[in-house]
């Protein structure tokens, strides 16, 4: 299967390149940067850290898109809607796991995955994936109880959004399991005066610095215990494979937004 990388001179895309030239059933069909880009010309392979492989970054979309069946994109919420709609056209999956997509995003991205599979994640591991799965479990099971429920998250200092994709999917999945709609429930800051704590809040901490792929916990918060669930990312390259496997499952799919719990096999979809 040839893979349109996106954003090929990011962190993911380097990380991206360096999977599938590690993976059996895919290849490296193009590689994409933004026009002005300093990553146009050079050689991906050399990008990535690896031998040339002598696809030159380009920044022509169409033909891009035009030689592969499907699209790897971590890269920014306005490139990733323009992504979606070219690969509709071009009738190929979208792998999209950039962050900080509002709510905005949600009508063009339902157009364009009328016409083409999306598999759309905050988080492309198995581990995160999984942890939901628990998540949602332990919500479910303490759901009558007076447990508060907490989402922390540490990342990088180049991290633009806030929270990470992965601590809204997990605030979403332990909303599921309490049977809410975390939209009515979500504190994604505190500072001052800010009251004592709302029954049913689901709140959200972030923190950044220095070079942390991605640290996730959710503390369920009771009379006299703690439940922590943690996940820790060690590696991008957990994020790449997700992302190559959910191409390789999109392959032939019926048009539709997908998610990685599809992916894995998980439970349904919310
Ligand atoms: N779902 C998941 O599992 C994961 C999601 N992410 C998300 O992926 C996104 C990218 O993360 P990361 O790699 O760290 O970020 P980077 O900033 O390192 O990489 C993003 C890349 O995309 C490029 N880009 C931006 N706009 C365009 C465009 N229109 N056409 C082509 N390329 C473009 C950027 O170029 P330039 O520098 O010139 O702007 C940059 O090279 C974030 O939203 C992050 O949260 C990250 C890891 C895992
Ligand atoms: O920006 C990152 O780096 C990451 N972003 C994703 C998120 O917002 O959750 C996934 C991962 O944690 C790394």
């Amino acid at each position: 299967m040839g893979l349109v990388v996106v954003g090929a001179a990011g962190r993911m895309g380097r990380s991206l390149i360096e999977t599938i030239a590690a993976m059996d059933g895919v290849y490296l069909a193009a590689a994409l940067e933004q026009p002005g880009s300093a990553a146009l010309g050079c050689d991906a392979g050399e990008l990535a850290g690896l031998p040339r492989n002598e696809v030159l970054v380009t920044d022509d979309a169409a033909t891009a898109f035009g030689k592969a069946e499907g699209v790897v994109d971590f890269t920014a919420p306005q490139a990733s809607l323009n992504f979606a709609a070219l690969a509709a056209e071009a009738g190929i999956v979208h792998v999209l796991g950039t962050t900080g997509m509002g709510p905005d995003c949600d009508a063009p991205l339902r157009s364009a995955a009328d016409r083409a599979c999306i598999v759309k994640s905050g988080n492309m591991s198995l581990g995160v994936n999984l942890l939901s799965e628990l998540v949602e479990q332990a919500a479910r099971a303490l759901a009558a109880a007076d447990w508060d429920i907490e989402v922390l998250e540490m990342h990088h200092r180049h991290k633009v959004d806030a929270p990470s994709g992965t601590a809204l999917l997990l605030g979403e999945a332990a909303a599921a399991g309490r049977g809410i709609a975390l939209a009515d429930h979500a504190v994604r800051s505190r500072d001052g005066q800010t009251g004592a704590r709302p029954d049913q809040a689901i709140g959200f901490a972030t923190l950044r610095g220095g070079s942390v792929v991605g640290e996730h916990e959710v503390l369920f918060a009771g009379e006299g215990e703690m439940i922590e669930l943690t996940h820790r990312a060690l590696d991008r390259s957990i994020f790449a494979r997700g992302a190559v496997k959910a191409a390789l499952w999109g392959r032939g799919k019926s048009p539709g937004l997908y998610s990685m719990r599809d992916v894995l096999g998980l439970s349904s979809p919310r």
